[in-house]
Order: C-alpha cells, then structure tokens, then sequence
C-alpha cells in the first residue's frame, strides 16, 4: 500500500516524506486483536528493510482510544516540529525522518509537511456508514489532510465519490484512488487463519514477523 501510495503521489508532483504505519490502541474494539505492544513490534520489523516506511507508537501509547483525525493531527505536529528544530535528523521520540528522501530539500526549503490517511477501499466505504466515524472528522480528514485509497475487490469508491450528497464527492479532488495493477486479495484476517491452522505464509509477510509472531505464540 505504501510503495503504491508513494508512486502515485510521485507522480502526481507530490514530495513524498515517509509513510507512517500506526497501529490501533489496544482498546479498540476489534475481535481478536493483539496487544498494542505486539503489533507496534511487528510494524517495526516489517519496516525495517523499508527506506519509506515508519512506525508511530504514538496512538497504542496513549491512556485511551483515539479518534484517526488526532492521529493525523498529531503525526503532522510532531514531523513539522522536528524539522523546524534542526530537523529530521533529530527525530521525536515516536518519529525519526533522519535520512528519509526528501528530507534535506524539505528543510532548506523550510516547507510544511502534510500528514494523509492511506487506507483500503474498504475504509473508505466505512467513513459513509452512520455511527462509524463523525462526519465532522471524516470532513477534516478530507479537506484538511487528505486520503489515499488503494483500490480493493468488492469495494466501489468511485460510486460513492459520485453522491453528490456525501462528503467524498465534496472533496473528491482531495482523494487519490491507486488501482493496484497486480490485484492483491491479502488480509490480516485470512492471513491470521492459516497461522492458526498450522499452514505456512511465508512470503505473505516478511520474515521477522513471522518469526515474531511464532516466537510469541500470537494467533
Ligand atoms: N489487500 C488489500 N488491498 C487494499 N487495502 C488493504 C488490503 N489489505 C488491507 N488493506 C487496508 O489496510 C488497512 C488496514 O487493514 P486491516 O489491518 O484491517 O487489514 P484487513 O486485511 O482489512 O483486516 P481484516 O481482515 O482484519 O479486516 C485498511 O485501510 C485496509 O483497507
Ligand atoms: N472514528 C474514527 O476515527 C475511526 C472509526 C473507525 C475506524 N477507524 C480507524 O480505522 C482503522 C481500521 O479500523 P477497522 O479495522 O475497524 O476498519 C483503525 O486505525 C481505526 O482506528 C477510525
């Protein structure tokens, strides 16, 4: 999702910063999720190879749950910070931009970063369904951030965006949808299934996280 994500918004004419994986806080109500601390863990091995890719702990480390807009809030404060104070080679203490592309341009240019929300379509088909998300957040996220989708099976965007009552058609222009070209039908779900059922998925996920996850006797 990343690497896409960076293509098309390279393309596009964006500066391309980093991308940031955010796991969720152990409270969020989900059947069967891991304790934050697991997941935050497995982020970070998956992301150890990436030149793009980063994980802030930020959200799993606050006392409560918190809404994605503060996430997106809080990821654009923190980047923004560190790089007006000597920058991105300092890092905070969730978030390290040191050596990132783009990063030496961004300061001299003393540019402002934008944080954007990179989902499934899936996701997205969820920020119109009532009592899923506030409608004032999911306006927020749309006008002031912005969201990436990358396209997924059995999941139309491209009809909702065409409601001229919703909040996706408003700010259509902020939304960039990414066709993968290799259509890619993986999920956690499925992938947390076949682990529990003994059969291998190695290739699916990095190595270390598989490791991980064996070692700790997840799922
Ligand atoms: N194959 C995929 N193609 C596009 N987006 C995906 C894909 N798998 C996951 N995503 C997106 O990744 C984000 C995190 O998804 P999540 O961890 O819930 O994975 P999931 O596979 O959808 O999980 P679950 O199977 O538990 O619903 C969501 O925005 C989701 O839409
Ligand atoms: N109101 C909100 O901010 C809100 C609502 C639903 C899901 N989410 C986020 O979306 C992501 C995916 O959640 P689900 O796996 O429940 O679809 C999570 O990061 C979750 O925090 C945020």
């Amino acid at each position: 999702m990343f690497e896409l994500a960076a293509q098309e918004l390279t393309r596009a004419d964006y500066d391309v910063l980093g991308g940031y994986m955010s796991p969720v806080h152990t409270a969020y109500s989900k059947k069967g999720l891991a304790p934050a601390e697991h997941r935050v863990r497995m982020c970070e091995l998956a992301a150890e190879t990436s030149p793009l890719i980063m994980v802030d702990s930020w959200e799993a480390a606050q006392k409560h749950c918190q809404y994605s807009l503060h996430v997106l809030q809080h990821l654009e404060h923190a980047v923004n910070e560190a790089c007006s104070t000597g920058c991105c080679t300092a890092g905070t203490d969730h978030l390290s931009t040191a050596g990132r592309p783009n990063s030496v341009d961004l300061v001299a240019q003393q540019a402002r970063v934008r944080s954007m929300l990179l989902c499934g379509a899936d996701m997205v088909e969820s920020l119109t369904v009532p009592g899923v998300w506030r409608p004032e957040h999911v306006r927020h996220i749309l006008q002031d951030h912005g969201l990436v989708c990358i396209g997924r099976v059995n999941s139309d965007v491209r009809r909702l965006m065409a409601d001229p009552n919703s909040a996706l058609h408003e700010f259509r222009n902020n939304i960039i949808l990414v066709e993968d070209p290799i259509v890619n039908e993986i999920s956690s779900t499925k992938i947390r299934s076949e682990m529990s059922l003994g059969h291998t998925v190695r290739y699916l996920l990095p190595d270390a996280v598989i490791d991980y996850i064996q070692d700790q006797g997840l799922y």
